[in-house]
């Protein structure tokens, strides 16, 4: 049975305050420390690459859950495997062969999981190949490129396709996801949260974090 877990995304925090801010994520009880890598190509925004990355895993101990939303994967895979990330999730619909960037970061980089997003306006069709060779599936309710978007429930139904499909299976949504929208996706199957303005703008950031965690629990998936 997968596990609850929470991924707060720090594109909605301070990138001044970066390491002091992941780490009392992980105190407040974050499962991941979801970074979003943006190129500027792939999707309209720029944000961080592996260098912050590597600067941040000298300072925490956490897991760091990357996000790329990039048009060449392939090309970053060494980058963000030296760097110490714990998981290179990339997109399907990227220009690079998915089944090379799996094979080379199984290969070379034991420490390092990987994942597949697909967009909203991709069938699930497109991720069945692969979702044997991969750790988790991010199930984007979004459009990706910016936090702080309304929560697209047509998503939805590729959740519910996949944990049919996949009990064990890690499912991760990520995109407009708060108090109003978390219990729609963990009904549907998703057991892995990101919330990035969601957390951010709450008043207690503890609070919100423990708050959406315990729905998660509540929708059947085990601490
Ligand atoms: O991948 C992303 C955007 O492409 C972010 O992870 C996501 O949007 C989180 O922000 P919010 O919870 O505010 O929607
Ligand atoms: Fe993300």
């Amino acid at each position: 049975m997968p596990h609850a877990k929470i991924a707060p995304s720090l594109l909605s925090g301070d990138f001044g305050k970066l390491a002091d801010e992941c780490k009392m994520l992980l105190e407040f009880g974050a499962n991941y420390l979801h970074m979003d890598v943006m190129d500027g190509h792939f999707v309209p925004n720029l944000t961080i690459g592996a260098p912050v990355i590597s600067s941040l895993r000298k300072h925490i101990d956490g897991y760091i859950d990357c996000h790329l939303m990039v048009t060449h994967p392939l090309q970053w895979v060494d980058d963000f495997g030296k760097a110490g990330a714990n998981n290179f999730t990339f997109h399907v619909e990227s220009e690079d062969d998915p089944s090379q960037v799996i094979t080379k970061i199984r290969n070379n980089y034991k420490n390092m999981n990987v994942s597949m997003a697909i967009k909203p306006d991709t069938p699930v069709e497109k991720i069945l190949p692969y979702v044997d060779q991969l750790d988790m599936v991010l199930v984007m309710t979004v459009e990706p490129g910016f936090g702080g978007q309304a929560f697209l429930t047509s998503c939805l139904s590729k959740v519910a396709y996949l944990r049919e499909r996949y009990p064990d299976l890690d499912i991760q949504v990520d995109g407009g996801l708060s108090m109003d929208t978390i219990d729609a996706a963990v009904k549907a199957g998703a057991n892995v949260v990101v919330a990035g303005s969601a957390i951010f703008k709450a008043n207690s950031l503890s609070q919100m974090i423990k708050a959406l965690k315990s729905r998660i629990i509540q929708g059947g998936f085990p601490e």
